[in-house]
């Protein structure tokens, strides 16, 4: 029965992510407020200095990262450009993967302009702003390829995406929380895609606690499921993961502008067993 509810789960999601629309989502969620870099209390500069400080702080490093669950955003991956020669992007929805491959193959043609967030984490990285189109230049030229994912499948990428001996290093933001139907789903999820990373590699995770839905285009309700701190920390515990360290952002009343219910954003930094 409890597989039955689960295949039926992920399909209804699988449903309601037929309409989403990656346009009117970066519009909500990667612009001002959420995403304004000359306020020092939004949402995005405080994701972009977790990432910067964990792909820098020296323990991670090796040959392959691997995004999961990239949606139409770049941002995860502009530290990390730095620290492997090869990053794979992922993402369930072809949309979604065209979005991606608009922005890498011609600057013009992605729907949001990604420079503010170059020149910031340039900036984190002591370059100063203007080495923007260097940061710009390192992506194209590391990323490799962007394919489909499907985190529910105990292998969420095909079998010649990655190596046997798995990723060196895993991030995924915003996704996983996002595609399950309960809390359950959630965990083997986390579990799905941890078969895909080495043993002593590392996981980063950003995701949405308190949050119940939000909107993936106009009239685009999607359910989410409701985490919270002590459900991350024990999802990562029982999928073989030693969590190094939990930060959490709580949302400002004005960060709050109606397109979810999210009350706070935790990010994790944790190592495969
Ligand atoms: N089965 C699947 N496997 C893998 N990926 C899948 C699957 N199903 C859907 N997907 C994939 O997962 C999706 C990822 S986008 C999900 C958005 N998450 C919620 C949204 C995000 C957000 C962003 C920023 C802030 N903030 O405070 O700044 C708050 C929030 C909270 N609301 C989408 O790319 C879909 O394509």
């Amino acid at each position: 029965m409890e597989e039955k509810g689960t295949e039926k789960g992920v399909a209804a999601m699988a449903a309601c992510y037929q309409r989403f629309d990656p346009a009117a989502y970066l519009q909500y969620n990667y612009t001002p407020p959420r995403a304004d870099f000359e306020r020092k209390d939004s949402i995005m500069p405080w994701k972009l200095a977790c990432l910067h400080r964990a792909f820098t702080e020296g323990d991670v490093n090796g040959e392959l990262l691997v995004d999961i669950g990239s949606g139409p955003t770049l941002y995860q991956v502009l530290s990390g450009c730095e620290v492997f020669n090869k990053v794979l992007l992922t993402d369930f929805l072809e949309v979604n993967r065209q979005e991606l491959r608009g922005w890498l193959q011609d600057e013009g043609s992605s729907s949001l302009d990604w420079t503010p967030y170059l020149q910031h984490v340039c900036k984190l990285e002591g370059r100063g702003a203007s080495a923007w189109t260097e940061k710009a230049a390192k992506l194209r030229q590391v990323i490799m390829d962007v394919v489909p994912v499907d985190v529910h499948r105990p292998q969420p990428l095909a079998l010649d995406d990655i190596p046997s001996a798995g990723a060196d290093c895993l991030v995924s933001c915003f996704c996983l929380e996002s595609a399950s139907p309960d809390l359950a789903a959630f965990n083997r999820a986390l579990g799905h895609i941890g078969r895909l990373l080495r043993p002593g590699g590392h996981l980063l995770l950003i995701g949405a606690l308190g949050e119940s839905y939000y909107f993936g285009g106009p009239g685009v309700k999607i359910p989410v499921v409701p985490l919270n701190e002590a459900q991350v920390c024990a999802g990562l515990k029982e999928n073989g993961y030693i969590l190094i360290r939990l930060e959490v952002y709580i949302l400002p009343q004005d960060m709050r502008v109606g397109v979810d219910d999210v009350s706070g954003v935790f990010f994790a930094k944790a190592r495969k067993e």
